[in-house]
């Protein structure tokens, strides 16, 4: 079996994105001065900052926080401890996140952030105090009404609550029921929102599902492989599971592992959280080697970890029909261009994982009115909204004879530029 972490994937995310957007940009004409605003980043900010470890000795870690663009709304964008956090691949999730809130029509522009961090090497007490170092750190960059970080890899609920908590520190006792909605991913009981946990999962699996229903396929008993057993990964397997479809194989940071008969999802789930989150050694499945993930039998693939997964090294491997993007970026231009001329259908991910920031404005709203909503209400909310996007998405493409990817990003251009265009600002 193999027990060492798995190689982590070049940067590239930034030229990815740049790509993408570039080819959009040019298919609508887009006008160069709003082009020219695009392709830049608002603000960039790279925090240095000590913490105190259990041992007593300082370390310093560095932090990011880039704002793209916030012509439609507040920056709007998760937060990621991994090693790979640099500052590019901090502007390239920061514009995918402008793309991504504009196309599902929400009042939001687009950031990311995080710290190049290997969370596993700290413990949970010092795992706090980095976060409550970085949100001092952060201050007034980040607010309700200006730029609000929700959970992203290697940082969930919990991470929100320290930064709610330290955020709320500093500011004057009257003015601090007022700042709830600093970060949305919250737990339920510091003003999380019922199903943010299972959105973005949630909104993959409808948006497969969707897709599914314009081809006239049935998913009963269709084959499904995911990378990345975390929060997207997980939930999008659960709710797969549920409409009839097999989970066959599952990678994450750790390993591979494959049953062509089938992994119970929630099985796995309960074992992952009883060996620190891996999948390895499940004892219902055989282990293979991590190259030959993306060539397993399947029909439907789901990278839902990190960004160039799927590339020129394995996109001519892959036998599913359809790709949906639970990550941001899994797959890059080359890689795309590959599965396309294949016939393999690409749901992309800001489109395929909106669920995520759509579940968030569902929090802010409530924070935001004093409203508590139940389950069933955010599902049928997020239920709504994914649909409104996949069909005109879908359709898009549909009319124009292209790729879902490109219509997407057209979609997401035009309402930032109509917005430029009505302040008078480019006439
Ligand atoms: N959490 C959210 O609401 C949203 C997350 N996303 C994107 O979904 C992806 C996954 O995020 P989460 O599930 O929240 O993270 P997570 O931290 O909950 O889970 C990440 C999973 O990926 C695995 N992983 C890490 N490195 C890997 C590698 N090199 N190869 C294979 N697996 C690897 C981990 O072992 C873990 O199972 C990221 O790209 C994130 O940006 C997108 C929209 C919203
Ligand atoms: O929920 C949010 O605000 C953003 C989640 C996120 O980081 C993403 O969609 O990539």
């Amino acid at each position: 079996m193999i027990t060492k972490p798995k190689k982590q994937p070049k940067h590239g995310m930034l030229e990815n994105v740049m790509r993408q957007f570039n080819h959009a940009a040019d298919i609508i004409n887009l006008n160069s001065n709003i082009r020219k605003i695009l392709t830049i980043t608002n603000n960039e900010l790279i925090i240095h900052f000590p913490v105190k470890m259990d041992n007593g000795e300082i370390e310093v870690f560095t932090g990011y926080r880039v704002q793209h663009n916030n012509a439609l709304g507040p920056y709007k964008g998760g937060l990621r401890y991994h090693p790979t956090v640099d500052i590019d691949a901090a502007k390239a999730l920061a514009m995918w996140m402008t793309w991504k809130t504009s196309l599902a029509g929400l009042p939001y522009g687009g950031a990311k952030g995080g710290i190049q961090i290997d969370p596993f090497k700290y413990s949970i007490t010092e795992l706090e105090r980095i976060t409550r170092r970085f949100t001092y750190a952060l201050g007034d960059n980040i607010g309700p009404e200006h730029d609000i970080p929700a959970p992203d890899v290697n940082t969930n609920a919990q991470t929100m609550a320290w930064i709610l908590d330290t955020y709320m520190s500093t500011k004057p006792p009257t003015e601090r029921s007022k700042n709830q909605h600093v970060v949305t991913g919250k737990p339920i009981g510091s003003g999380g929102s019922e199903g943010r946990d299972r959105a973005t999962g949630y909104g993959v699996f409808l948006n497969i599902k969707f897709w599914s229903e314009r081809k006239k396929v049935s998913l009963k008993r269709k084959k499904f492989i995911v990378q990345g057993f975390g929060n997207v990964g997980y939930w999008a397997a659960h709710f797969l599971e549920n409409e009839g479809a097999l989970l066959v194989g599952v990678q994450d940071a750790y390993g591979s592992i494959a049953n062509s008969d089938g992994i119970m999802v929630a099985e796995l789930f309960n074992y992952s959280q009883q060996n620190k989150g891996s999948i390895l050694n499940f004892p219902n499945a055989s282990a293979f080697e991590n190259s030959d993930f993306f060539g397993l039998e399947c029909d439907i693939c789901i990278p839902a970890a990190l960004g160039n997964q799927i590339t020129t090294n394995n996109a001519d491997r892959i036998k599913a029909f359809l790709i949906a993007e639970g990550a941001n970026g899994p797959t890059d231009v080359e890689g795309e261009e590959i599965l396309l001329k294949k016939g393999i259908g690409v749901i992309p991910d800001i489109l395929c994982n909106s669920g995520g920031v759509i579940g968030s404005y569902f929090e802010w709203l409530q924070n935001r009115n004093g409203e508590i909503w139940q389950m069933d209400e955010v599902m049928a909310k997020l239920d709504k909204k994914m649909k409104e996007v996949f069909d005109k998405v879908y359709d898009k493409a549909e009319k124009t004879n292209g790729d879902m990817r490109t219509a997407a990003f057209v979609i997401a251009i035009e309402r930032i530029e109509k917005a430029y265009v009505q302040r008078g600002i480019f006439p």
